[in-house]
């Protein structure tokens, strides 16, 4: 999606200094930029400054498209805070996957809940202490299958509840003919091949008014697909004050 977002709804805010933690990493703007007392006119109430805005970006999709494999890249080419999703599914849900057994709305109800007062939770600044030095980004990147539409408007809706928050997904697309191969090839998961089918029943792509979601296509190589998916949400958090972030 990249180029489906659109900014005049939920206008994001410059961002200079976040896509990294500012403390920990040195971006270097390329064109103009306002000056700090120009963003301190970010007055309205859904448009707190860039200092304390978080980004959550969902990194979605059916079973073994790579979501925890590409978050955890992500998390680390970013420096954002990482959290894996399935760590929430109650062991009931395990249980069923385990078996090949689709989850239901019922199942996952308790889960995506969890996971949308992760986002609101997600510490606004930086945390840092004398066992982790290098500290915690304020800003998350986290798995979540978010296989339909109102799956994803409830993780949105936490957007709308915190105002600091730019809810963003990232869609990994697959066929379900790769991701059935990825699956019987995966060691030790609890998600096996058997669940791959009824992910596909399940799912309801992202379609184009879901101006908020990136498409990166995992058919390739994992390689490609984790410069793919770099590029686009450095290229998406870069538009924020329509200037282009570089990140060393
Ligand atoms: N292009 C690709 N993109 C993502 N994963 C890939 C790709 N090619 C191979 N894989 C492999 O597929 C598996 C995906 O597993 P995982 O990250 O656990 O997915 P998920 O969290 O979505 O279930 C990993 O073993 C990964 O190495
Ligand atoms: O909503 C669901 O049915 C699950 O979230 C599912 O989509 C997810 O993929 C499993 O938790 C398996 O875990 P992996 O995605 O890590 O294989």
């Amino acid at each position: 999606m990249g180029e489906n977002l659109d900014h005049s709804t939920n206008s994001p805010l410059p961002v200079v200094g976040t896509v990294n933690d500012e403390e920990n990493a040195t971006i270097k703007p390329q064109g103009p930029h306002p000056s700090r007392q120009e963003k301190s006119d970010f007055d309205s109430e859904r448009r707190p400054t860039h200092h304390l805005h978080r980004w959550i970006w969902f990194i979605t999709g059916p079973t073994a498209c790579g979501k925890t494999t590409i978050a955890k890249s992500l998390a680390s080419a970013l420096k954002f805070s990482f959290l894996e999703g399935d760590d929430y599914h109650p062991k009931a849900s395990v249980e069923k996957m385990s078996r090949g057994e689709p989850l239901n709305d019922e199942d996952r109800a308790g889960w995506l809940q969890a996971l949308k007062e992760h986002e609101i939770a997600q510490p606004q600044k930086k945390q840092t202490n004398g066992d982790d030095p290098e500290g915690k980004s304020r800003h998350l990147v986290t798995t979540c299958s978010a296989l339909k539409k109102h799956y994803r408007d409830l993780l949105r809706q936490g957007g709308e509840e915190a105002k600091d928050l730019r809810v963003r997904f990232v869609f990994l697309d697959a066929s379900e003919e790769t991701l059935t191969k990825r699956a019987a090839e995966r060691k030790g998961h609890f998600a096996g091949a058997n669940l791959v089918h009824s992910q596909f029943e399940a799912l309801e792509r992202p379609d184009e008014n879901e101006k908020d979601v990136v498409v990166v296509n995992v058919e390739g190589s994992l390689e490609d697909s984790e410069r793919q998916a770099e590029m686009k949400l450095k290229e998406e958090m870069g538009k924020d004050d329509g200037s282009f972030l570089e990140v060393l």
